[in-house]
């Protein structure tokens, strides 16, 4: 009889301590090898602490050893990375809504069900433990490795604000800055496969070392309808193609004025420069956020408006980024 017949359902009947489902369901474990009384299996135990490793690998042993003809049983753990993609989120200049779009968009990606992380690189204004609800949670560490915080919204978050005391000013030098953001990166992740990375404004030597450390499968470029932004956001859209980091495609934030009062949209800083300058780019134009003062004082209080039922804001760009990142599907824009 083929032995991989009884080994597979048996190594399949120890559950992922993540999902629950079967080690090789979950795509945990490949299919075991045997040979002359000995079987082989190889687990990625990317995620889970060296108390769950291990008690892993003693269920894995003892669901196999009772096999008919199992000798001995070799585990093999790796942590490899499973395909981990980042998405760099890049301005020229600061103020231009980067990290409120960053929040929003990983709350909306979470909505659609992706397994979304978000890691706040902002050294000059961390912000996403307010606009993520997390402010005062503090992360823990496994071993060498943080853990990240879990916002309310389902989103796990890793701030340079949580590395330091409430209130203490930051004044990260280029080597320190850099140290502490592989940090955030390389932290316990667990089942996160996409990592959206708020980058610190600007095109300097820190956002220089995220990238040519971390490789983003892709960049997105959030710009003002403002001249001077569109210059500034040339500036970002140069660095990420010499970095060759493929760009998503630009959004236009802040664009239009919402009235508060009669909803009417009016344009105080032009309408279609950011779209214009994204075309004559040949980058992809993903679209406009109004200046919306709902907006703002949803953010800025800690409740994201991508949460809300029925938000036709944000969901619309996180299908925009699922469809890049899912090359079978074409992208819709
Ligand atoms: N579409 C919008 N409508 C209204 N207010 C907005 C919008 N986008 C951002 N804001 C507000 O603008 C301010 C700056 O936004 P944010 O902090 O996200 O910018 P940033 O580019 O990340 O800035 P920095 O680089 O300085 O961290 C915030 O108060 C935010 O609430």
């Amino acid at each position: 009889m083929d032995m991989t017949e009884s080994l597979s359902p048996a190594l399949d009947s120890v559950a992922d301590p993540i999902s629950g489902k079967g080690l090789i369901a979950s795509g945990r474990a490949a299919e075991p090898r045997f040979d002359n009384g000995t079987v082989s299996v190889v687990i990625d135990v990317t995620g889970l602490s060296g108390d769950a490793r291990s008690k892993l690998e003693a269920s894995v042993k003892q669901a196999l050893i009772a096999v008919p003809g199992v000798e001995t049983v070799r585990v093999a753990m790796t942590a490899e990375k499973r395909g981990r993609k980042i998405i760099a989120i890049g301005s020229g200049k600061g103020g231009v809504g980067k990290s409120t779009l960053s929040a929003n968009l990983a709350v909306a990606l979470k909505r659609m069900g992706k397994k979304v992380g978000l890691v706040d690189a902002d050294i000059y204004g961390p912000s996403q433990s307010r606009l993520l609800s997390t402010e005062g949670m503090r992360p823990t560490a496994q071993g060498q490795k943080m853990d990240p915080v879990i916002s309310p919204f389902g989103v796990p978050m890793l701030s340079m604000a949580q590395l330091v005391r409430p209130g203490q000013a930051i004044a990260w030098r280029g080597p320190m800055a850099g140290n502490a953001l592989g940090q955030l990166v390389d932290a316990e992740w667990g089942d996160v496969d996409l990592l959206l990375l708020d980058l610190p404004p600007g095109t300097g030597d820190v956002q220089l070392t995220m990238v040519q450390k971390f490789k983003p499968a892709g960049a997105i470029i959030v710009s003002t309808p403002q001249d001077l932004a569109l210059i500034d956001a040339t500036r970002a859209i140069d660095f990420f193609n010499q970095s060759q980091v493929p760009i998503i495609g630009m959004i236009e934030n802040m664009a239009g004025y919402a009235c508060p009062h009669c909803g009417e949209v009016s344009d105080p800083f032009g309408q279609g420069g950011a779209q214009a300058a994204a075309v004559s780019m040949q980058l992809p134009f993903l679209g406009r956020v109004p200046l919306d003062i709902g907006i703002r004082t949803a953010s800025d209080a800690g409740r994201p408006p991508a949460a809300e039922e029925g938000d036709t804001v944000f969901a619309p760009f996180a299908q925009k980024i699922a469809d890049w990142l899912n090359p079978a599907k074409p992208a819709s824009f």
